[in-house]
């Protein structure tokens, strides 16, 4: 039996200064119509995945890219359409001011507000990781909790865009106090913060979402908490990916990559085993396991999301 042929999609997530997005709806006349989507197109026979891209934000918004890094890839079957090999990118520059040339409509919104629009079919992991940073702090678990707004603020000015607050001292009493002071502190920086395991938690502290582990999730048959609210779960094989994927969750973690202390007598994945995971899963992926911010450039060189960490994410003590 012949492989099944995939139309190669470029497109991409303009994301401006303030953070906000480029969505645009397809045009009448053009399938799926008015639903939404990110600018872009086919790539012609023998072109490159960059100029492809180039050349549809000119013909759609009269834009030419300039910076840009691969953001999330991923298959998608319509029932009565194409197969789509959607190749998503995250734009930062680009050379002029957007104008629709092709009779779309489009606009500008708050990641959060994407979660609101009637996108594509296959268009909700790509949504979820054009909300998503690339970094991802898990709090150490300190018994010493009074440290944690402090190092949530430091590592959100240091740019962390996604917080997950983990550790014993979320069953303490004072945790209420530490949570609420650590979620507003980080949401004015435009940080997330989710919740280890802790659904009525995350709800009652008012936090962004929840993390869960991959046996929490298995017992789950639907999201816990509606978006814009995030669902993480954390995973190790790709049956635990597949079953992130069935709940609806945001994103995965997927390790531990490599050998790290927290883990000393677990084997690690491996490089090799976790990007062949990562590149099949169809939501956005984090890298955890003795992974830290100078990995990031080779993951997202593959169109994974970015690294989840302890050590290679909390600020130093000195910092705090
Ligand atoms: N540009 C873009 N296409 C997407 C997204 N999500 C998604 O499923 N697609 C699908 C829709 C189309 O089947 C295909 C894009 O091809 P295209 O946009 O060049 O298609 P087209 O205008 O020629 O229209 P048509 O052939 O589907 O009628 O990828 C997205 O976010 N952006």
């Amino acid at each position: 039996m012949s492989a099944k042929s995939y139309l190669h999609i470029v497109a991409a997530v303009l994301t401006a200064q303030d953070g906000r997005i480029l969505a645009s709806t397809r045009p009448k006349g053009r399938s799926m119509s008015n639903r939404w989507e990110f600018p872009g197109g086919k790539v012609e026979s023998g072109e490159g995945r960059w100029t492809a891209l180039v050349r549809e934000l000119q013909e759609e918004l009269d834009l030419t890219p300039t910076r840009g890094r691969p953001l999330i890839r991923l298959k998608h079957d319509y029932p009565d359409g194409p197969s789509v090999d959607l190749d998503v990118w995250r734009v930062w520059d680009w050379q002029g001011v957007p104008r629709a040339r092709e009779g779309q409509v489009f606009d500008w919104f708050e990641g959060d507000a994407l979660t609101e629009l009637n996108f594509l079919a296959a268009n909700t992991p790509i949504v979820a990781a054009a909300r998503l940073p690339d970094r991802y702090l898990i709090t150490p678990d300190w018994g010493d909790a009074s440290l944690i707004p402090d190092g949530v603020e430091a590592a959100a000015r240091g740019g962390v865009g996604l917080i997950q607050l983990r550790g014993a001292w979320l069953k303490t009493g004072a945790a209420e106090s530490w949570v609420s002071e650590a979620v507003s502190r980080a949401r004015a920086l435009g940080t997330k913060v989710v919740v280890n395991g802790d659904v009525d938690l995350a709800r009652a502290w008012g936090a962004d979402g929840v993390h869960l582990s991959a046996r929490a999730a298995s017992v789950l048959e639907q999201r816990p908490m509606p978006r814009p609210a995030l669902v993480g779960v954390s995973c190790h094989s790709a049956e635990e990916l597949r079953q992130a994927e069935a709940l609806g969750a945001d994103f995965a973690t997927l390790g531990h990559v490599r050998t790290t202390p927290s883990h000393p007598h677990q084997p690690p994945l491996g490089e090799a085993t976790f990007f062949a995971l990562a590149e099949d899963a169809r939501i956005p992926v984090y890298a955890i396991g003795g992974m830290g911010t100078d990995d990031i450039p080779c993951l997202q060189s593959r169109s994974i999301q970015g690294v989840a960490a302890i050590r290679g994410l909390w600020p130093e003590r000195d910092k705090v």
